[in-house]
């Protein structure tokens, strides 16, 4: 039995190939669904040990639609469905999705292994929603040329980034996760200088280095997520985007995956891509990436995976023992955490 506390394979080493399984449960699927999550653990072992030094791994998350459906209130405080963005240019879209499983190794075959055998345990309960077979591609770069994931944190400030702390005692431990299925306009982005994606990322090409600060545009990707509280505070999340693609299909694309221990900073970051910071500059990046799905998930503990009971206790005595709200204080009435106060860095 898993330790109490302990979390899923959010923090797996560097992959090079993953699948995103994004899965809708038909009513009445509940119980296989409860049926499997216990089992995840082992058929990942049992897949995974064939070839252990290829390091597969599973992070399943959880819908609010299907929480509800599952445990019922309280959900995680910050579940919620995904939410729509619409900016002035461009939309961050909400797609449907119960759950989501992120599969990673460094052979693609586990990572397909593992899916079907998933699948065939949820057959005639659930369904693909969305499914992208990603790839490693050259030195971690996407599939417009960037490197991308350098300044993903990891070691003890991953961790930071994407645990859920004490102010949700049941949940603590776990973590959210925001997926956005992104098609790239290739002709567009390529018909640019590489000086002008280098703006619009705010990076150097080939040699990854950060632009300096006065040569970065503020509509550029890196300056529009850089998180920063007024008193100094980088808020971070951990990143593990994949190129996808069909040649036939002419289909390019970048799997976005941001897991996170406060749901408010991914929305900041997208809020900050989609509306824009201050609305209207939005993320040049977008205007050769479209996001074609969004979905938000709560990644719990390994241990409630394996049985949820005891912190599905603990949370229903913790919101029965919690005292009415003072006006004006606690979650804000939208859901949110209420992060209004953070800005990004250079704009406070
Ligand atoms: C088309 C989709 C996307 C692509 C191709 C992309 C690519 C990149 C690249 C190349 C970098 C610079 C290198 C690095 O630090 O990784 C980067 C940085 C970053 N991206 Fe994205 N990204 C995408 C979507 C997103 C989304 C949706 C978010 C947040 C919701 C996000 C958050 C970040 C953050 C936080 C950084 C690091 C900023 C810093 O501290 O320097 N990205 N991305």
């Amino acid at each position: 039995m898993p330790q109490q506390g302990q979390p899923q394979d959010v923090l797996a080493p560097p992959a090079t190939a993953a699948i995103f399984l994004v899965v809708t449960v038909r009513p009445g699927g509940e119980d296989t669904v409860r049926g499997l999550l216990p089992d995840i653990a082992g058929l990942t072992r049992a897949v995974g040990f064939r070839s252990p030094e290829d390091g597969l791994s599973c992070v399943t998350g959880i819908g609010a639609h299907l929480w509800d459906r599952l445990y019922g209130p309280p959900r995680p405080a910050g579940l919620h469905p995904f939410r729509t963005l619409t900016g002035a240019a461009h939309t961050a879209v909400s797609t449907p999705g119960d759950l989501l499983f992120h599969l990673r190794a460094r052979r693609p075959d586990l990572c397909f292994e593992l899916a079907r055998r998933l699948m065939s345990r949820l057959a005639g309960h659930a369904d693909v929603a969305d499914e992208v077979h990603g790839f490693r591609y050259f030195d971690e770069r996407d599939l417009l040329g960037f490197v991308d994931g350098t300044e993903s944190p990891s070691g003890p400030d991953g961790v930071v980034a994407v645990t859920i702390g004490d102010d949700d005692p049941a949940f603590t431990g776990g973590s959210y996760v925001v997926v956005q299925k992104y098609v790239h306009d290739m002709r567009g982005w390529n018909a640019l200088p590489v000086e002008a994606q280098e703006l619009a990322m705010g990076r150097e090409k080939l040699s990854d280095i950060e632009l300096p600060d006065a040569a970065k545009p503020s509509n550029s990707h890196v300056a529009l997520n850089t998180i920063v509280d007024p008193d100094g505070t980088q808020h971070q999340i951990v990143r593990d985007n994949m190129p996808f693609g069909s040649i036939g299909a002419d289909e390019f694309g970048t799997y976005f995956i941001g897991y996170v221990g406060r749901v408010d900073v991914i929305e900041k970051m997208l809020e900050n891509m989609f509306i824009g910071d201050p609305p209207g500059n939005h993320d040049r990046i977008l205007d050769f990436s479209t996001a074609v799905t969004g979905g938000l998930f709560f990644v719990p503990t390994a241990d409630f995976l394996d049985d949820p009971s005891p912190r599905l206790a603990l949370a229903s005595a913790t919101t029965a023992a919690e005292p009415e709200p003072e006006p004006g204080g606690g979650p804000a009435a939208d859901g949110s955490l209420g992060i209004g106060s953070l800005r990004r860095n250079g704009t406070s």
